[in-house]
């Protein structure tokens, strides 16, 4: 990467990768669609009671509707008899009117049980990306992971009452054709060569609406990658006047979504026109046969009214099925996408592992022992580490030691590996050999969460967080007061602004409200808030204000005087003023020491410092040899640097 003093985003191409995703369409291996299933069972497994109670009430209910015909028949053949109507009628009565409130509190029941199931899909989804490794969240899109989170769980909403809709369903059906046959054998015959076509349709048909599902809804993830890469590279988009390319390449997707989605549509539509055809066709056709054999006597006239309205019933089951067996299919798919969420690797020492307060021990981990104030408070031994087997190395056999007090800068140029000592000394990266000492104990005797507990990180890019001023300032400690937070913005010089603000702390933050200067002041900020033991600070490789650059230079300064602060360093200011220079090239520690022995003893910095003298000729007075500038300020990254 050649770095040309702007921090952009990078433009997703037209198609984000789908790590593990089954192709679009494709029918999953069975042993695949049952981990699915089960997954699904899962998610419904802590609403069992709750179901079993559901499933109770539909039954109940089913049994209501199933009596109503022959307690109609029962009227019909009061009449003329001189018998009373008045119990028939009210037992007709009654059923109606307990089967519609039994109905009511199954469908509430069944409502609260399908938003929890949500909810809960939804909370582990959240809950897994924030103590899942690193290197697994950055190899999918932010919109695809959102997606995930916010879209897929939806679709467990109809499915969770799939299995009682199925079971309720299957009882009404198979009932509905036993009340059928106690009525008369020979129409149920008629009856079930309808059924039986019914049933093979739908066999055929819907497992191919629940693939276009799923492809569907695949396509809706890669859309919300893709429509995120772009808005948060508008900028760049614009200036490239990309817009409509951009706008056409995403809407792709939305079109491969749609397309999905009508494929689904037009199957179910065809199988529930088909289904409800065949039923009302078996009614006729029941009517006809019925009528001929009442007339012969065979069967009584309430008998074939009682069997005609089973057979108008029979739809009710019939579609009960259907629905729930297109909602399980759905459900299954969404299943299997959050399966990919469930399957990311969590962060060593357990999915808590992150979540230790910043600066407190993990539970479980022994509070520290004062180590000695002359041990290193960080090291790299023999440290190898890359982001993926079969890609090289990003960095080899690394030794390095950070003193506890001073100020240590690496530099190099793009690409040497510099972002990775960082990476691994948060433990965003695990070592593939070597080892990482935190006050002389092996990194992985403590949890991720006890050492960045030690550290305080200001990324390149200082994002911001959603929320006000005072919310980014407490995000690594909530517990902060007002009087610490203005302090923090006093070392950085920002009291004064945020002073003048009508909202003070409470004034909103967005990404696009402060300027990149004030973003690195806020986040440096952040990170001094409280003393750190060792604060990281990658340094923006854009221009920033000189208040801002001076702001944070005074900062380092008052860190390395009492701890430790290692910087990524993108400036010759930043660079001067370090105790101990890293010199990093293609992955490996080239040399270290200070400015004036780096300068009589290192080609490279060498070369490094007199490319800077070049390109800043004219504009700021060039450095001394093992000193200086007069501003200490020249503005060229490191990185622009032509390289060896
Ligand atoms: N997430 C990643 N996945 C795969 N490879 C990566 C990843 N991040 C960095 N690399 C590779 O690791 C090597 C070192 O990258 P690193 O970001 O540490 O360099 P750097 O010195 O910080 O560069 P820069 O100054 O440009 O940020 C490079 O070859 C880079 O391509």
């Amino acid at each position: 990467m050649f770095h040309c003093g702007v921090t952009e985003t990078a433009v997703p191409a037209q198609t984000d990768p789908q790590p593990e995703a089954q192709p679009a369409g494709a029918d999953p291996e069975p042993a695949e669609q049952r981990a699915r299933t089960g997954l699904l069972l899962a998610y419904l497994r802590p609403h069992w009671p709750a179901m079993l109670l559901g499933l109770l009430l539909g039954l109940v209910a089913n049994a209501a509707g199933l009596a109503t015909p022959l307690v109609t028949k029962w009227v019909l053949d009061t009449l003329g008899t001189g018998g009373s109507l008045a119990r028939p009628v009210t037992v007709l009565l009654a059923l109606v009117v307990v089967g519609a409130a039994i109905s009511l509190w199954q469908w509430m029941l069944m409502g609260g049980i399908a938003e929890r199931v949500v909810l809960d899909a939804r909370a582990g989804v959240i809950r897994r990306y924030f103590v899942a490794r690193i290197d697994q969240l950055t190899r999918r899109s932010g919109g695809e992971l959102v997606t995930r989170a916010t879209s897929d769980p939806g679709l467990l909403h109809q499915a969770s009452g799939s299995l009682v809709g199925l079971i309720n369903g299957a009882v009404a059906l198979l009932g509905t054709l036993v009340l059928m046959g106690t009525l008369d054998v020979v129409l149920l015959g008629i009856t079930m060569i309808a059924v039986v076509a019914v049933a093979v349709l739908m066999g055929l048909l819907l497992p191919s609406i629940g693939r276009a599902q799923e492809a569907a809804q695949e396509s809706v993830g890669r859309l919300g990658g893709a429509l995120e890469g772009s808005l948060r590279a508008i900028r760049t988009v614009k200036a490239s006047r990309a817009e409509q390319r951009q706008a056409t390449l995403i809407t792709t997707h939305a079109e491969d979504s749609a397309r999905h989605g009508i494929h689904a549509a037009r199957r179910a539509a065809l199988v529930w026109t088909t289904s409800w055809t065949g039923i009302q066709l078996a009614v006729i056709v029941i009517l006809g046969f019925g009528a001929a054999r009442a007339e012969r006597g065979l069967i009584e006239v309430s008998t074939l009214i009682a069997f005609l309205l089973y057979a108008f019933q029979l739809m009710g089951p019939i579609s009960e099925l259907t629905q729930n067996m297109t909602a399980m299919q759905a459900g299954i798919a969404a299943a299997g996408r959050l399966r990919e969420i469930e399957a990311i690797a969590v962060e060593p020492g357990g999915p808590a592992a992150g979540t230790a307060p910043a600066g407190q021990a993990a539970p479980g981990h022994a509070a520290r022992a004062e180590p000695p104030r002359s041990a290193a408070v960080l090291a790299f031994r023999g440290v190898t580490a890359r982001y993926a087997p079969g890609v090289p190395p990003a960095v080899r056999d690394i030794d390095l030691e950070i003193p506890r007090v001073g100020h240590t800068a690496i530099v190099g140029p793009s690409g040497a590996g510099k972002t990775t000592l960082f990476s691994l000394l948060l433990r965003f990266l695990e070592p593939e050999r070597g080892r990482l000492l935190l006050d002389g104990r092996a990194y992985p005797d403590h949890t991720p969460g006890e050492i960045r507990g030690r550290l305080a990180y200001v990324e390149q890019e200082a994002p911001v967080v959603p929320g006000t001023i005072g919310d980014n300032l407490r995000f690594t400690h909530p517990d902060a007061t007002d009087a610490e937070l203005w302090a923090a913005l006093r070392a950085v010089d920002l009291h004064d602004k945020v002073v003048a603000l009508d909202l003070g702390l409470d004034t909103p933050l967005t990404a696009t409200t402060v300027s990149g200067g004030e973003r690195q002041r806020i986040a440096l900020a952040r990170a001094v808030l409280r003393t750190p033991d060792v604060l990281l600070l990658d340094e923006a490789t854009s221009q920033v204000d000189g208040l801002t650059e001076a702001a944070i230079a005074r900062c380092v300064r008052q860190r390395a005087a009492s701890g430790a602060v290692v910087t990524i360093a993108h400036r010759l200011s930043t660079v001067l003023d370090a105790d101990q220079i890293v010199v990093m090239d293609r992955g490996r520690i080239r040399a270290v020491g200070d400015h004036a022995t780096l300068l009589h003893g290192d080609e490279l910095y060498r070369d490094l410092v007199a490319s800077l003298r070049i390109g800043t000729s004219g504009t700021a007075p060039a450095p001394e040899v093992g000193g200086r500038t007069g501003s200490g300020t020249l503005l060229l990254p490191l990185d622009r640097l032509p390289q060896e």
